[in-house]
């Protein structure tokens, strides 16, 4: 069938290329004609594994293209799906105003049925809006036009969107009409024929579903930094608390890593709306601000940390940081923990000597030259000459350490660990002063 996707961000490039990956015809369509050029030419925007060689085997097949021109792109597919950004407003609310563009870019060219998807996250109730903008950009035209607005969140990951996408354990729409039913199910059949994964509910329940699976995710790290935050006061290990609590299946081994705080372009912002909703209708949400409050808490920790082993004293220091990006995998550092503890190292008088394998671009986009920022290629010149090394992200390459090599390098030879990676026995050994999240040191405590 005939595809289109408005936006060719993760969410919308990658639903071009999967899609189109199963034999349906796709129309990618961007405002950014930067972005769209690059496409054409063969580059990926955005670093997500698998993405580059998926989208040029389909765009080599004919089966995807790519355009500016809004009048082609509603044209195009019977399926219209809204992949735009929904970046969080001043008071925390999801900005609509590029899903609602999207809309009366359809309403105003539309000719004949489209189903209108909308996969970004949005608040409950913005199905209707989408409606009532394209039923504004039809009537403005003095036209009659038939259309359906249904709710089909996405649940991919940043890292593993392909395989989230393809294999992801539900497809949820929401809807009340049976010829989007149809549709759904003939866009997502190469996906269900193992496993019958649709779900279809109402357009509200949808829309609900979508905050309500990142607001719980969020829930299970703040709470596993909380129990962390208990252990380290505690003299516990909360590395052996976790795998504790979660061979109960009834708890589960997933999303119960503590760390430096979450962060990305989702869980901070979703939270965020998603507590601004409850605000709205005069229901104070506690258990989600206090998420946030302790994810917000968890993102100072390392600093706190190393400015605790340095007595305060950290001017002029050099801290080595491997990993920016906000989890591995992926180039992104929208809200990443490394930004936290680099603005607050600056604040204290600094400098960072960071690297990691994919972020380093967008790190320098974010902050440009600066005296007290020196990019490097490898994780070997990072903690060359400096007095701490800080680990902010979970890269494979980050994993194995020779401990003693590290002992030498380090002037102090402090090493925080905001993911736990490594052995804090083996650490000590080296003659290194190390402290994870949780690990029974005593750190923080002594603030
Ligand atoms: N990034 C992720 O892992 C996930 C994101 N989401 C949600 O999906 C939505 C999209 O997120 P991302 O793909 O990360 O956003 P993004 O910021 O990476 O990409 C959005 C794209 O939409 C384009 N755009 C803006 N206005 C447009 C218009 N009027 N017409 C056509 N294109 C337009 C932008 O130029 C940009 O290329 C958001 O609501 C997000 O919360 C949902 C699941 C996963
Ligand atoms: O709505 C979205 O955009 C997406 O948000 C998250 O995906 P993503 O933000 O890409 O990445 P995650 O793997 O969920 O990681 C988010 C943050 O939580 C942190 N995290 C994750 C898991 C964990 O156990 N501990 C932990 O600190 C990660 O380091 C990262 O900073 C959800 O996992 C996706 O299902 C959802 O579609």
């Amino acid at each position: 069938m005939r595809i289109t996707v408005f936006g060719t961000g993760y969410v919308g490039l990658v639903t071009g290329a999967c899609l189109a990956d199963v034999g349906h015809e796709v129309l990618c369509m961007d405002v950014d004609e930067a972005r769209i050029t690059r496409l054409e030419a063969g580059e990926i925007p955005i670093f997500e594994p698998g993405l580059e060689t998926l989208v040029k085997a389909n765009v080599e097949a004919g089966r995807l293209q790519f355009t500016t021109d809004p009048t082609d792109a509603v044209a195009f597919g019977v399926l219209q799906f809204i992949a735009v950004g929904t970046p969080p407003d001043e008071d925390g609310s999801a900005d609509l105003r590029h899903v609602l563009a999207v809309a009366g870019t359809i309403g105003e060219q539309m000719y004949g049925y489209k189903a209108v998807v909308n996969k970004s996250t949005v608040p409950v109730g913005t199905a209707d809006r989408v409606r009532e903008a394209i039923a504004r950009g039809v009537a403005a035209r003095g036209v009659e036009a038939e259309f359906d607005v249904c709710s089909n969140p996405e649940f991919l990951k940043e890292g593993s969107a392909i395989d989230d996408f393809a294999h992801g354990p539900r497809i949820v729409v929401g809807t009340d009409s049976e010829r989007v039913r149809e549709l759904m199910r003939e866009c997502y059949a190469p996906y269900i024929r193992l496993q019958e994964k649709l779900m279809f509910m109402d357009v509200r329940a949808a829309e609900l579903t979508k905050y309500a699976a990142n607001a719980m995710l969020a829930t299970k790290i703040s709470f596993m930094n909380e129990i962390a935050n208990l252990a380290e006061r505690l003299g516990a290990d909360v590395e052996q608390v976790r795998r504790g609590i979660g061979s109960d299946p009834r708890i589960g081994y997933q999303f119960i890593y503590p760390g430096c705080g979450y962060g990305g372009s989702c869980f901070p912002k979703d939270l965020r709306a998603l507590a601004h909703t409850a605000e709205q209708l005069d229901y104070s949400a506690e258990l989600l601000k206090a998420v946030e409050a302790v994810n917000q808490r968890q993102k100072q920790g390392m600093f706190t940390k190393l400015r605790q082993a340095f007595d305060g004293k950290l001017e002029g220091k050099v801290i080595a940081l491997w990993g920016l990006a906000f989890k591995p995998n992926t180039d992104d550092m929208r809200d990443a923990p490394s930004r936290d503890l680099m603005e607050a190292l600056w604040a204290a008088g600094a400098r960072v000597q960071a690297y990691d394998p994919e972020a380093m671009k967008e790190c320098r986009r974010l902050y440009g030259e600066r005296d007290d920022l020196v990019l490097v290629a490898d994780r070997i010149q990072a903690v060359k000459g400096a007095d701490a090394l800080a680990v902010c992200t979970e890269w494979k390459e980050f994993r194995t350490v020779d401990f003693a090599w590290l002992q030498q390098q380090l002037t102090l030879p402090v090493v925080v660990d905001g993911r736990n990676l490594y052995d804090p026995a083996l650490m000590q050994q080296a003659g290194l002063l190390y402290y994870g999240v949780g690990r029974g040191d005593s750190l923080t405590a002594r603030e």
